[in-house]
C-alpha cells in the first residue's frame, strides 16, 4: 500500500428530496450551455421519482461493502451535492488524514468524467487549511475487477431474455454523450473517452458481436455530440431486422438516474413500441469484483498523475449580447 491513511470515494452527487432537485441541477449546468427546457425537463425526470436520485444511496452501498476489505477510514465527498468535496476535505483535516487514495465514481477520460473530478478535489482542498494531499487512483476501465462485474452483470441480462431470444441478442453498450469537442480532447491524445469505452465494451463482449452508443444527450441542439442515439440506435436495429437486445450501461459504474430513467423508463418504453426484446445489464455497483478492485488499486504503487494538458476543459459558455438577456 502506497502510504496512505484514507480513502476518499469522490462522485458527482444527487437530490435527495424534491427540493433540493433545482439547487443539485444548477450546481451541475453552472457555467454550461444548458437550454432551461432541458434543465425542467430533467427535473421532471427527478420528480417523476419522488426528488430522490439514487446515486447517494448507491455510494453509500459501495462504502458499506468497501469497509471490511479497505482496512482504510472511508470519506465521501460530492461535485454537485451534500456532502460536498470541501465539507469532506474539512474533515478529514480535522481527523488528522494526511494522505488519501481518492477512487472516483467514473471510469474513463474526459473533461466530465476525469478533470473536472480532479479539478473539484483542487478546489475543495484548496479551501481547507492542512488538506491533506490526495493521490487519485488510476483509471479502472479495463481493470478485471471491472470487467468481471460487467461480464457477469451481462450474461444475467442475457438470461432473463425469453430462450430463444439469447443467443441471437445484440449487445448494445451505453455511456454517457459528451460534446465531439470534448470528445475529441479525451485524454492525453485526444480520443480517450470513445476509444476506452470501446476496448472495454469488446471485453465486456467477448465473441459476440456488439454496438457502442449513446445516451443521456444534453446541451443545445446545435452543439453536435456524440451519435447515434440509444433510442435511435434500437429502431435501426428493429428496422434491420433485430428481436432482441441487451443494454450494457458500461459507461456508468451504479445504476443512477441517468441509467433508470433514460434507459430503464425511456429507451425501455421505445423498445416495447418496436417490439423488440430488451434487458438491461446491471452496472458495477457493488459487486464482488468491483468491490475487490478498490482494495487492488489501493495496494498498486502510486500511479502517475493525468499529464497537465490532458482532458481539457471545454471553451467557457460564450457571452451573450447584454440585450438578449436583459429586461425589455
Ligand atoms: C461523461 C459524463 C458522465 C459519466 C461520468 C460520471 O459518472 O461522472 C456523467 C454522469 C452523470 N451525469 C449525471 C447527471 C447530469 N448530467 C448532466 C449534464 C451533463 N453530463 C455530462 C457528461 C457526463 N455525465 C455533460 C457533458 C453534461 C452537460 C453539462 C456539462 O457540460 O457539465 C445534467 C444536467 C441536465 C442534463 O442532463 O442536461 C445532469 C442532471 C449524473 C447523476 C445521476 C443521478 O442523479 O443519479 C451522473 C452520474
Ligand atoms: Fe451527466
Amino acid at each position: 500500500m502506497a502510504g496512505y491513511d484514507a480513502l476518499l470515494v469522490v462522485s458527482f452527487g444527487g437530490p435527495e428530496k424534491p427540493e433540493d432537485v433545482m439547487p443539485f441541477l444548477e450546481n451541475v449546468v453552472r457555467g454550461r450551455d444548458v437550454p432551461r427546457e432541458r434543465l425542467l425537463e430533467v427535473a421532471e425526470h427527478y420528480h417523476q421519482a419522488g426528488g430522490v436520485s439514487p446515486i447517494n444511496r448507491q455510494c453509500r452501498d459501495l462504502i458499506d461493502a468497501l469497509r471490511p476489505v479497505v482496512g482504510l477510514p472511508i470519506y465521501w465527498g460530492n461535485r454537485n451535492w451534500h456532502p460536498f468535496l470541501a465539507d469532506t476535505m474539512r474533515q478529514m483535516a480535522g481527523d488528522g488524514v494526511r494522505r488519501a487514495a481518492a477512487f472516483i465514481t467514473a471510469a474513463y477520460s474526459s473533461y466530465s468524467s476525469c478533470r473536472q473530478y480532479l479539478d473539484d478535489i483542487a478546489q475543495a482542498r484548496a479551501q481547507v487549511p492542512g488538506a491533506p494531499a490526495v493521490v487519485r487512483l488510476r483509471h479502472y476501465f479495463d481493470h478485471p475487477g471491472f470487467v468481471a462485474a460487467m461480464t457477469d452483470h451481462t450474461r444475467q441480462a442475457i438470461d432473463r431474455l425469453p430462450a430463444e431470444h439469447r443467443a441471437g441478442a445484440r449487445l448494445v453498450f451505453t455511456a454517457h454523450s459528451i460534446p465531439l469537442s470534448m470528445a475529441a480532447t479525451a485524454g492525453p491524445d485526444g480520443g480517450a473517452y470513445e476509444e476506452q469505452l470501446r476496448a472495454t465494451a469488446a471485453l465486456v463482449a467477448g465473441d459476440r458481436p456488439f454496438d457502442l452508443v449513446w445516451q443521456s444527450r444534453s446541451g443545445p441542439p446545435q452543439v453536435p455530440w456524440l451519435e447515434p442515439d440509444v433510442c435511435d440506435h434500437l429502431a435501426a436495429l428493429r428496422a434491420a431486422g433485430t428481436e432482441a437486445v441487451v443494454l450494457v450501461p458500461i459507461g456508468f459504474v451504479s445504476d443512477h438516474m441517468e441509467v433508470v430513467y433514460d434507459l430503464d423508463t425511456e429507451a425501455a418504453q421505445v423498445a416495447r413500441d418496436l417490439g423488440l426484446h430488451l434487458t438491461r445489464a446491471a452496472t458495477a455497483g457493488t459487486h464482488p469484483r468491483f468491490v475487490s478492485m478498490v482494495a487492488e488499486l489501493l495496494a498498486e504503487p502510486e500511479p502517475a498523475p493525468c499529464p497537465a494538458g490532458c482532458c481539457p476543459a471545454p471553451r467557457p459558455r460564450a457571452a451573450r449580447p447584454a440585450a438578449a438577456e436583459g429586461p425589455r
